[in-house]
């Protein structure tokens, strides 16, 4: 990722790509405390836009917030950073990486007296999880790692030092063969994948478990409750049990990067008919209609840059 062409915003500047370095006694590097976003801009019908970019940095800086970090930027220069990163590189689709970390004035688990930095970067990235797997669902595996406990890291916090957790359950699934990992909270409750939110249908009603379980609230997740509204389906949120994953008629990963991708198989465990149902498909088409700008009813999410 390091050696590319292009620019990145850093602290307010527009640099080389290769030069946006930071030293390694950088206290996040150590310590984990920091917070990022993943945004992406589509090429939609009326030129290049970003999605839902002022809920990402409202997000993100709650993120800061709940980290007590106090991020020197306001959510306007942030979300002018985005979109003059998008632009700079002449990115017409790409996925933006906005990130707040802890510098290197000082070591020591205390913060305090350290600096907070902000970047903005932004490159061409497709299907999360596969076009296959977009078209014909993937296979997960439910991780022998359970989600955060809402009081030992904060779940609402897009929280770097959240991630070790999904890159063990990412790993464990997909060294055993599968695409993705599900993983269940502290009392064994389904909670979301490793980089994903979860839905599930069973006999035309949507569920999808209540951030009680430790979820990120994403943004996908809150696009797809107001698509199942136009679309007149019942979505409830609840806390869901693995087997009913097992029993529904399908299933559903929704994420920036993932966006909304179907799921065919849980632990070995055929979902519905073993492929991207029909609700899915529903919700997957009329998800790409609003993110490429061809649903005028949600084109102030869209904002160009
Ligand atoms: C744990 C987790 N849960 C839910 C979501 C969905 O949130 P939203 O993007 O607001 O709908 C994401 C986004 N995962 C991001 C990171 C992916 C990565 O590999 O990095 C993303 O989709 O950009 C998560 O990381």
């Amino acid at each position: 990722m390091a050696d590319r062409d292009g620019k990145i915003w850093f602290d307010g500047k527009l640099v080389e790509w290769r030069d946006a370095k930071v030293h390694v006694l950088t206290h996040t590097l150590h310590y984990g405390c920091g917070a990022f976003e993943g945004v992406r801009a589509y090429n939609t019908v009326n030129g290049t836009a970003i999605f839902r970019l002022q809920e990402h940095t409202e997000r993100l800086l709650n993120s800061a917030k709940i980290l007590r970090m106090n991020v020197p930027f306001t959510a306007e220069q942030i979300n002018e950073a985005q979109k003059e990163v998008v632009r700079v590189n002449k990115l017409q689709s790409c996925y933006i990486r906005p990130l707040t970390w802890i510098g290197d004035k000082k070591l020591g688990v205390s913060p305090k007296g350290n600096t907070i930095h902000l970047m903005v970067a932004a490159w061409e990235w497709g299907a999360y999880l596969g076009e296959e797997g977009l078209k014909r669902g993937i296979r997960v595996k439910t991780s022998s790692y359970a989600r955060h406990h809402v009081n030992i890291t904060m779940t609402q916090a897009k929280a770097v030092s959240n991630y070790s957790n999904s890159i063990l359950a990412n790993m464990e699934a997909t060294e055993d063969g599968y695409d993705e990992a599900l993983l269940l909270d502290t009392a064994g409750f389904v909670a979301e994948g490793a980089g994903e939110n979860i839905f599930v249908i069973k006999g035309g009603v949507i569920y999808t478990p209540d951030l009680s379980a430790g979820a990120l609230n994403g943004i996908t997740r809150n696009t797809v409750l107001h698509i199942a509204k136009d679309l007149g389906l019942d979505v409830v949120q609840k806390r869901i049990t693995r087997d009913e994953v097992y029993i529904a008629d399908e299933a559903f990963f929704t994420g920036t990067a993932a966006e909304v991708t179907p799921i065919r198989e849980l632990d070995r465990v055929q979902i519905g008919a073993g492929a991207r149902g029909p609700v899915t498909e529903k919700i997957q088409s009329a998800f790409f209609d609003i993110v490429n700008g061809r649903n005028a009813k949600y084109a102030h999410w869209l904002s160009k840059v």
